[in-house]
Formats: C-alpha cells, structure tokens, sequence
C-alpha cells in the first residue's frame, strides 16, 4: 500500500494506493473482466441448485444466474464515527489504528511489541487466489487485496459519548492497553473529545448515570435529536473533506424495545413516534435513522433490537445501509466455530453451558437484567441455524440445552474469562465433554472487528449490479448480512434466512468479494491434484 502520509492532527490524508492510482496486487485475465482506471466490472455466472420435493424424494436441478458486478476503484477519504467513543472498545481500537499508522512498538515486561492489526479479517488473513499454473502450488493473497478497499491507517476518526472525557482520559479509565503504549499516542488523544450524544436513561442500566455528563440537552420530541445528530454527522464529514462517514454503536448494550403496532412497527409510524418523543424509541434507533438519512452506513455492534421494523422498512425505502447485531468476538465466536464442526462431524451435541464473567463497564452494564436479557438472546441464538441444518441427529424442534451466564466481577476488568462445556453424544451411548477456559481481552478482540465492520460495509458502497436483461446497476439489499462473520446475531433482509456458522460466514464474505471480480467460489476439490 502506498505510505499513509499524516496530517498534522494525525489524520491521514486519505492518500491510499487504491485513490492514488491502481496498484492492485492482481488482476484477472478474463473475457468476463474489463478494468479502467475507475471500475472493475464482471459478468459473474452464479451457480446454484434449485430442490423440489416429489413424495418423499428430492429433485435437484442446477440453476445459473448471470450477473454484472461493478466496483469504484478510488477509495476516497473514509470516517469512522463511534458511539460509544469513550468506551473500552473505542478508545483501544482509536489507540490501535494510531498505533499502527505510526508503526509504533513498545515494551512490555515479556519485551517489544509493535503494532499489528490481529484479529481483523480483512486486515490479517488470507484467501486463495488459485494454483500456480507451473508448479500447482496454492496462491494465497491477504484478504485486504482482493478488491480495492480503504486502509485503516487512512480513517478519519470521531464520534459520540454521553461522557465528556477526552480519549486518553477515557483510554486511561478502560485500562485495556499498556503504559508504555498509552503513553505514546496520549497527545493524540487527549485533542479527541466524544461529541455531546442522546441519552435515555431508561434504555441502559442505571449504574451508567455517574458518567453521562455529556449529553445533548432538551426534548427528544419534533426529530431535534435526530437533526442532532445528523448535523454532527454533516460537520464531521465537512470539516474533514471526508467522502464518506460509516458509523458504528460500541456504546452500552440498552433494554430491548417493545415491538408496538403503531409505533415503530413500519417506517411512518416510527417516523411519527420520534416526532412526538415517543418513550419506546431508543438512542441507537434514534441514530439509525439520523444514519439513513445522512447516507450513512449504520452497524450496531450491540445485541438490542436497534433495527425495529420500522427502522429497517426506512432504511430500505432510503437504499441505505445498515448492519448489525452485536460483535462476534470470542465466547460466541468460538462457539460458532465449535459447533459448527461438531454438528458437521455427526456428533449429537446435546449440552452447552456458556458462562464468563468480566470486570468492565460493559459487564457493570450487563450487570443489569434488562440489559443482560439483550444480550442472553444474542447469545443463544447463534446455534440455531447448525442444529437445524442436520435433521440426521435432531429431530424437528429438537436442539441443545443452552445456557448463558454472565457475571460483573470488577478484578478482572477487560480480561473476560469464557468457561464453556460442550457435551455431546457419540457412537454407541458415548459421550464426548468437551470444556473450555478461554480468557477473552474483550476490548482488543472487539476493536479489529470494528475496523472488518467499517471496511467492508464501506466496500459494498461501491459495489453495485444487474442481471444482464436490466439496466442500471444497483446497490445490494439496505441489511448487509455479508457482515455476519464479525456479528453474534446477524441481521438478515427480512424473510431471509440467519447463519451463524463461521465457515459458511466467512466463505460468503469471501466469494462474494470474489465474484466482483469474475471469480468462481473457493473450491477446495483440488480435482487437479486427484484427477491426472
Ligand atoms: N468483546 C467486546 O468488547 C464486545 C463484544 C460484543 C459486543 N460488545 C458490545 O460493545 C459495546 C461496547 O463495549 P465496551 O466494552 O466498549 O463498553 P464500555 O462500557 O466500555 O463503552 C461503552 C461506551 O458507551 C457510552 N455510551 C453509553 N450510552 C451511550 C449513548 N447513548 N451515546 C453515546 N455513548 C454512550 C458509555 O459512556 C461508554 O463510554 C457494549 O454494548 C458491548 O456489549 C462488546
Ligand atoms: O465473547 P463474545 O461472546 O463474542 O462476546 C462477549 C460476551 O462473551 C460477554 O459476555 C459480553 O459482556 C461482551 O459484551 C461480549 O458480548
């Protein structure tokens, strides 16, 4: 990537190999391909099977679909505006993206450190580009090249607290990073200062009052917290000649809200719930609208339900995007890898038991039941789709036990520690028990998650298509379920279906990403190596 040149209040200038010019790492020789300096643009077949059911038979018949993908090649200038900013997740994932602009290393008692990006997607794995031609060795490249995406190094960083520290002040209180560390980026962010945001009291636990000192004044009622927000949002973009703005919520966990007729159960209504202040409309829901109408993409990294029905039928009635629930980030994440292989090995899990407990503000604020109930639901949701998939060893209806425990306990701080047990039946009236410590340091698993997040959902900003008989391009479906990987409880366009699974998940995330540039899926047949 081309150097990321600073601008003198460390933001970068925006100037990435992708907006400076075409440095991909490679391109696709193809008659389905053409390339100019501002698109790349495919003719993609996409193969499925279509099932139809004869008595108690299957017929599958194979289906082909072509589609036109289209993708900008300039990148452009990219903000990132947090809710939550002054936050453990926030503040680390800020320090992070400094840190590693900088090239920063420090030292720690077990020696140097230097910066990385570790547990982001985009920015530390692979995928297959194919075979060597010659040799039929395996070519992998990073996954960050395989459309031209924007480089963190290059976000343009703001966002919104209902506490008024500043960054490094707010840094020092989550005591997630080391010294050493925090020392070197503290200038930076002691000038970053979370913006006033929306604070409902009711909505988060009530051990969060002490800190919101920050907040914007006066009715929610007549839209003025969400023209609030929207200016702010105006602001950002303007004062740093940025071309677009993704917004995230890493801000507490809130109470579910009531699904009511009339309220917020389409777009009108909840339109006309946030014009009269309605109670059961919440400040992250009063943000995704604020996003929508900005243009701006909208993740929710929290559990609660953000995106009622209303806010989903507005952001689709406005083509814009949005994502969400929940970070995916270690318990969870594990699990969803863990169980996908032992339901796939034909292993009859038949109990989970999934218990942490955490010191942070986060776990203060789960500490609270209607808050917790939020995130138990994120939690236990995320088997469903495996369970369901194996009509083998699960009869209809039948799943797991399923457990979630959480407990604040403060001397642990970030430090989550994840105790799980996996017990399952095997051949002939076994039983396997699997049992898991993991200690999750919640905020530097969360922060490369936050950066896919923004990454990707700014990438499908420039992706567009048709199918050959159409004629304009357009944008994918408003709920961008191709976030999924990094999201606990994905949100799906409505009627479609949720999978949690991680391999499926990320080998979505990848083919997709594939196909925009005429690509078929990863196979891992290898007919080379089998048949010769
Ligand atoms: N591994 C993880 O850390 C992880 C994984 C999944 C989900 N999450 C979720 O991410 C969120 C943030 O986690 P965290 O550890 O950074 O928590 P945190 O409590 O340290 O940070 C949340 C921040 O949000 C602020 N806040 C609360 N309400 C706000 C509002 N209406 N507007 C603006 N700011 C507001 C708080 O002042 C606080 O600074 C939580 O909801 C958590 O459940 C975290
Ligand atoms: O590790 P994971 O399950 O993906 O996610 C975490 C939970 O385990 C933890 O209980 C909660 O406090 C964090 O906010 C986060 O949700």
């Amino acid at each position: 990537m081309a150097p990321h040149a600073e601008e003198p209040n460390g933001y970068t200038n925006g100037t990435t190999a992708a907006s400076a010019g075409n440095k991909d790492l490679f391109t696709v020789e193809s008659p389905s391909v053409t390339y100019t300096d501002d698109e790349i643009k495919s003719k993609y077949v996409y193969r499925t099977t279509s099932v139809a059911k004869n008595g108690d038979k299957y017929v599958a018949t194979p289906k082909e679909t072509v589609y036109d993908f289209k993708v900008e090649r300039k990148v452009g200038k990219v903000g990132m505006m947090l809710v939550g900013w002054g936050g453990n997740n926030g503040t680390t994932v800020t320090a992070g993206i400094i840190a590693n602009r900088r090239g920063l290393t420090w030292d720690t008692r077990e020696g140097p450190r230097a910066s990385n990006y570790y547990g982001s997607v985009v920015m530390g794995s692979t995928m297959k580009l194919g075979t060597e031609a010659k040799t039929g060795k395996e070519i992998n490249i990073p996954f960050h090249d395989v459309l031209p995406m924007v480089h963190p190094n290059d976000l343009v960083i703001g966002g919104w607290d209902i506490s008024g520290l500043n960054l490094a002040e707010a840094m020092d209180r989550a005591a997630v990073l080391e010294p050493t560390l925090k020392s070197m980026v503290k200038k930076e962010m002691a000038e970053m200062k979370p913006l006033p945001s929306v604070y409902y009291p009711d909505f988060i636990a009530a051990n969060q009052g002490e800190r919101a000192n920050n907040v914007i004044e006066g009715s929610k009622a007549s839209m003025a917290h969400v023209e609030h927000l929207r200016k702010d949002i105006r602001d950002f973009k303007q004062s740093h000649s940025l071309d677009k703005v993704i917004v995230q919520w890493t801000a507490n966990t809130e109470r579910y809200a009531d699904i009511i007729p009339g309220v917020n159960d389409t777009a009108d209504n909840l339109l006309k719930a946030i014009e009269q202040g309605h109670e059961e409309v919440s400040p992250s829901t009063v943000f995704a609208i604020a996003c929508v109408l900005e243009n701006a993409p909208f993740i929710n990294g929290s559990p609660q339900n953000t995106f009622v029905p209303g806010a989903i039928e507005f952001a689709e009635k406005h083509g814009a995007f949005i994502g969400g629930d929940d970070f995916k980030s270690g318990q969870t994440k594990m699990k969803s890898a863990l169980v996908d292989f032992m339901i796939n090995a034909g292993i009859k899990l038949t109990s989970i038991s999934s218990y942490n407990h955490l010191g942070n503000n986060d776990g203060m604020n789960l500490s609270s039941h209607k808050q917790f109930r939020s995130k138990e639901i994120s939690k236990s949701n995320v088997v469903d789709d495996m369970v369901e998939a194996n009509n083998v060893l699960y009869k209809e209806g039948e799943h797991p036990n399923h457990c979630v425990v959480i407990k604040y306990m403060p001397a642990v701080g970030d430090n989550k520690r994840a105790l799980d047990e996996y017990y399952a039946e095997i051949f002939m009236g076994g039983h396997q028990t699997i049992s898991m410590f993991n200690v999750c340091e919640d905020s530097l698993l969360a922060s490369p998650l936050i950066i896919d997040l923004v990454i990707i959902a700014e990438m499908m900003t420039r992706i567009s298509w048709k199918v050959d008989d159409g004629k304009d391009y357009k944008g994918f479906h408003s709920v961008l379920s191709i976030l999924s990987y990094m999201l606990k409880a994905p949100l799906t366009p409505p009627g479609t279906p949720v999978v949690n699974a991680l391999a499926k998940q990320r080998g979505a995330l990848t083919n997709i990403f594939r196909a925009c540039v005429g690509l078929q899926p990863e196979s891992d047949m290898t007919l080379e190596h089998k048949l010769f």
